[in-house]
């Protein structure tokens, strides 16, 4: 922090010579707009060269660390540091605070302390409290705060500045809007970038709301949703430390969508997340077909996790007496004592009830055999030379072969260290874990799930809520696995719980976690919330027990077959009623002159929401072309070229009805050709939609076609059919 002499003065100066764009408008202008620019070079210099020497350091010290165990978690830390610090190139710094107390703080992409320890930090990380003015002070609310300052720059270079002062001379309802808009109006690479430097009010306060429960964030077309969403997963980790140690699961709608925000968070150096559809979520399992609606409706539904709880349950042992024969002995367990082992098991997995009732197994007839075997000496002590020679020939085998004590006491009678000997040995006797699996075998959830699906006698048994028709559907279904078979799966491994060893150590806490099925996360982020089906809302709250979620999505651009056209009827499943909303009101992405065209098609869905308010215009109209059937492909084919002459270094997408889509991958090679579901998500400076009334025919198509409708951030175009 630094601290101006004259804050009014120099504050003054700065604001009134320079505009919102960072255009002069007098030599005076001119002149105050490049001492600003020169000073925040200087500034700029000095973080860069601040970092430069913190990352030589940790390099230095990571490199002699021993990899001692007790150091692990400091190394984990310091190379977080160091790698945050590596990576933050572009936008060290990129903001300015001027307070009305004369103070100075910049704000960046990552916190720069001082040589002096103690003192104030060169540089504000954007998450830490302390940089949260820039993002929400007004002039209403200045927050302490004289000015706000977009410092914009290229590489090491100061660029431009843009002053807001936060005394009412100047009201704007965005933050920044000369950075923003600037942004907005950059051709699109393909990949979704950090928006640290111009979050605006309404994404900042969900980014930085409290993590304890569900948070449910809707959002028309454009507003933000995943910007929020991934910067949200950044500030989590960065303010609370533990989060780190669990990782955080971002939920997306398709592996397209994936790779269009993959880089966004190792940008902002976050590594303890794992990225992940609905689809991919089970470490050993793939999608194999497509289904119908009607099937992945039926097979969304919530009754599929009590219905596969009985399922389940239906497989524990039931109690009975158990016999069992060791070294030529048989020893009876009673039935009453199998159902109190049973008891003592009871609301755990399958797999782990299992292995507690096989121990508990080998502790009982570990006692029986022992007990006998003192019954046997008590008769010796009564003389009898027979049983005297058969406890001897007994105590031999039990206690061979492996090298431990082969004697007894003098009494005859077994000593605790013999005990342990013999329960090991029942333990890993393979007879004794034969008996085991007859009784209680282990099962695999993949045949589980396939042998219910398939047999419509059992799933009449357990899903007795299906209608005959839906019972047929689901059971006379093809043999790879369809998406909604996904969370089945996942309900059941989880009814079953884990077997076999856990996976190797090593790696990264994401690795650790996409490894394994069952880890439990820190925090879920879904992006595209609205598609999720109950059950698979089932399976986020398997990986976060704690409820931490943020779920972000617009019900009006839902396409999934379930039939929720409200976030209350989407989630009450998995929350009830214990959840809490936010919104996001404006539209970043699509321009003015698009967004005009969407009011009647959300209508026409069925929604009785307005579409978002789009920030800016883009002074390009919307065209429709009609052309005939024949001609549909090849016109397409010219529009595309011409797209991208116009939008050249840009991005150009397609999207088209479903059974359009081969015959235009035919004609076009170069540019993603998609149907509406798959371009969620995802955005393109101009977009060609082809024959949208096909797009609007399927089902919730209108939907669909809202969708489709708001993928450009400059230019839309439409093929009609003549
Ligand atoms: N504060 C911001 N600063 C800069 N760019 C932003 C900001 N907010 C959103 N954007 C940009 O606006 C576009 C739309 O954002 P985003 O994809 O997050 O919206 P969305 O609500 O998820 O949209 P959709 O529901 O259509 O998928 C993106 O290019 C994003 O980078």
């Amino acid at each position: 922090m630094r601290r101006k002499s004259a804050p009014d003065n120099g504050i003054t100066d700065v604001t009134t010579a320079v505009t919102r764009s960072g255009t002069s408008t007098s030599p005076a202008a001119d002149a105050a707009r490049r001492s600003a620019v020169a000073e925040e070079q200087e500034f700029l210099d000095s973080a860069i060269a601040r970092r430069d020497t913190l990352v030589d350091h940790l390099q230095a010290e990571l490199s002699s660390a021993a990899p001692d165990v007790l150091e692990r978690a400091r190394l984990r830390m310091l190379r977080q540091q160091y790698e945050q610090l590596r990576r933050a190139q572009e936008r060290l710094v990129f903001g300015r605070l001027d307070g009305l107390d004369g103070t100075v703080r910049h704000v960046g992409r990552v916190g720069l302390r001082n040589d002096d320890e103690d003192g104030e930090p060169l540089l504000l990380d954007w998450r830490a409290p302390a940089a949260r003015p820039f993002y929400t002070a007004t002039a209403v609310d200045p927050q302490g705060q004289a000015r706000r300052r977009h410092i914009r720059t290229t590489g090491p270079v100061v660029v431009g500045v843009d002053d807001e002062p936060l005394d009412g001379t100047m009201t704007a309802e965005l933050v920044g809007e000369g950075a923003l808009l600037a942004a907005l109006d950059q051709r699109r690479t393909g990949h979704m970038s950090a928006a640290i430097s111009t979050l605006q009010r309404e994404q900042d306060d969900i980014i930085r709301a409290e993590a304890t429960g569900p948070l449910i964030v809707q959002g028309g077309p454009g507003t933000g949703k995943t910007v929020v969403a991934l910067h949200r997963v950044a500030y989590l980790l960065f303010a609370h430390a533990t989060m780190a140690d669990q990782a955080v699961l971002v939920l997306g709608p398709s592996p397209r969508f994936l790779r269009y925000i993959a880089q966004v968070l190792p940008a902002l150096g976050e590594t303890a997340v794992v990225s992940a559809t609905c689809d991919t979520l089970l470490p050993d399992i793939r999608v194999g077909r497509d289904e119908s609606r009607t099937l992945a409706e039926i097979k969304g539904r919530a009754l599929w996790q009590a219905a596969l709880e009985n399922y389940v349950g239906s497989l524990f042992p039931r109690p009975r007496e158990l016999k069992l024969r060791w070294e030529g002995e048989f020893y009876v367990i009673p039935a009453g004592t199998v159902a109190q082992v049973l008891a003592s098991v009871r609301g755990r997995p399958y797999h782990r009830a299992r292995e507690a009732c096989a121990e508990q197994l080998h502790h009982l007839l570990t006692e029986a055999v022992v007990d006998r075997r003192e019954a046997l000496m008590h008769a010796m002590e009564e003389g009898f030379e027979d049983i005297l020679a058969r406890v001897d020939r007994s105590m031999e085998q039990d206690l061979r072969p492996g090298g431990g004590p082969t004697g007894s006491d003098v009494d005859g009678l077994l000593s605790e260290e013999e005990i342990d000997i013999l329960r090991g040995r029942i333990g890993e006797n393979a007879t004794i874990a034969r008996f085991v699996e007859a009784w209680w075998p282990t099962l695999d959830a993949e045949e589980m799930v396939s042998g219910l699906l398939t047999d419509r006698a059992l799933l009449a048994r357990f899903v007795p809520r299906l209608s005959a028709a839906e019972l047929t559907a689901v059971s006379t279904e093809p043999a790879p696995w369809a998406p909604s078979d996904i969370p089945l799966l996942d309900a059941v491994a989880d009814l079953l719980g884990e077997t076999g060893a856990p996976p190797p150590p090593g790696g990264s806490v994401a690795d650790h976690a996409r490894r394994q099925r069952g880890w439990v996360y820190g925090h879920v982020v879904i992006d595209e919330a609205q598609e999720l089906s109950e059950m698979q809302w089932q399976m986020v709250l398997r990986r976060c027990p704690s409820r931490s979620v943020t779920a972000v999505g617009d019900i009006d651009q839902a396409e999934a077959a379930h039939r929720h056209t409200s976030w209350a009827q989407a989630v009450r499943a998995a929350f009830g009623e214990r959840w809490t909303a936010a919104e996001l009101t404006i539209c970043y992405r699509t321009p003015r002159e698009v967004m005009d065209l969407t009011g009647p098609v959300l209508k026409r869905a069925g929604s009785h929401n307005s579409p978002p308010r789009a920030v800016r215009s883009c002074g390009i109209d919307p065209w429709v072309r009609t052309v005939a059937p024949a001609e549909l492909a090849a016109t397409a084919a010219r529009a595309v070229r011409q797209l991208q002459q116009r939008w050249h270094g840009g991005t150009v997408g397609v999207i088209a009805p479903a059974d359009r889509i081969a015959e235009l991958h035919a004609v076009l090679s170069d540019v993603p050709v998609l149907t509406a579901v798959q371009a969620k998500g995802l955005e393109w400076d101009a977009a060609l939609l082809v024959d949208p009334q096909g797009i609007a025919a399927g089902p919730r198509g209108w939907n669909g076609l809202y969708v489709a409708l708001t993928r450009c951030t400059q230019e839309l175009g439409q093929l009609v059919l003549a």
